[in-house]
């Protein structure tokens, strides 16, 4: 699994606030504008209990501490426990923790102490990234690109086959390609022979792999993957609308989805 650096997270808010903007000129609503629409809840100050957790690579340099900005952002109570692991889930609670988020290197959760939900990053950031880029005001049509069919791509695609969009989609694994074609019944995009697209969605863990074949002015390319699915160059060239934030609209996504 692709683990976030603590060069990924710098400047977190900075990061949350030019996404959200971009947000905005794509689909008419800020981040919470749109997870309000979508999941039909808002937050009113629960409190989020932050657990660091050492198992695996271990921790990760303010991924705990961009997680408090990020919940605080979107206008949850939080907190970052002192101890980590078991230790500090037993703190969280004690604390009055109504929400837990917690990540070792596979899972990153939020869990409702209160309803008993649960919600996974990877489907969540998927679906979140999918909805915006299928909000586009001026998309030219309801085809869409997807590019990367993984923990997080495919979530995605399947949410954007369910919105009625005719979903293109690669992936350098030709066996899940093959296999995502017959589960959702998207069309195998062919790089041989590419055509231009005004939505598309990345989500590998490799650079530039949105060829320029595909771009067309001004569409919008909503990628969680890191790093970045396209160059500055070419972001520059086509006026690319360009979503992509290392963790807080997935996180966001998370914690709608448990209110
Ligand atoms: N921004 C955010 O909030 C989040 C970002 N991520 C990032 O999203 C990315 C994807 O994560 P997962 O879906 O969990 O990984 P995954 O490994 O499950 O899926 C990635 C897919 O991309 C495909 N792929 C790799 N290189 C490719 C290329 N050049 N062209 C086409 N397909 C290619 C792989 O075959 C694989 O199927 C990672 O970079 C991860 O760090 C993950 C969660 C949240
Ligand atoms: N155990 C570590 C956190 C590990 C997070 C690994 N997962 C990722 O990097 C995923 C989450 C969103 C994007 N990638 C800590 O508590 O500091």
């Amino acid at each position: 699994m692709a683990l976030l650096t603590p060069e990924d997270l710098e400047n977190i808010n900075r990061q949350l606030h030019e996404a959200d903007s971009t947000v905005r000129r794509v689909t008419g609503l800020d981040i919470k504008g749109v997870c309000k629409d979508f999941y039909g809840t808002t937050p009113c100050c629960e409190k989020v209990g932050i657990v660091p957790v050492t198992s695996g690579n271990g921790i990760i340099g303010n991924f705990s501490e961009s997680l408090r900005a990020i919940t605080e952002y979107f206008g949850f109570d939080s907190f970052v426990t002192t101890m980590p692991d078991v230790s500090g889930y037993y703190e969280a609670v004690r604390n009055g923790a109504q929400i837990i988020l917690m990540a070792d290197d596979n899972t990153f959760l939020a869990h409702n102490l209160k309803n008993g939900k649960i919600a996974n990053n990877q489907p969540c950031t998927g679906i979140i990234y999918a909805e915006i880029a299928s909000r586009y005001m001026k998309a030219d049509s309801k085809d869409v690109l997807a590019v990367g069919l993984g923990k997080v791509g495919f979530p995605g695609a399947a949410h954007l086959v369910n919105k009625g969009f005719r979903v293109y989609g690669y992936d350098a694994d030709k066996a899940l390609l093959e296999k995502t074609v017959s589960d959702l019944g998207i069309t195998p995009f062919e790089p041989e022979n590419p055509r231009r697209f005004s939505i598309i969605f990345e989500a590998t863990p490799c650079a530039d792999t949105v060829p320029e074949s595909v771009i067309s002015d001004n569409c919008v390319i909503s990628t969680p993957g890191i790093p970045c699915a396209i160059s500055r160059e070419l972001q520059e060239k086509y006026g690319v609308e360009l979503i992509m934030e290392p963790l807080g609209i997935g996180t966001a996504s998370m914690l709608y989805s448990i209110l």
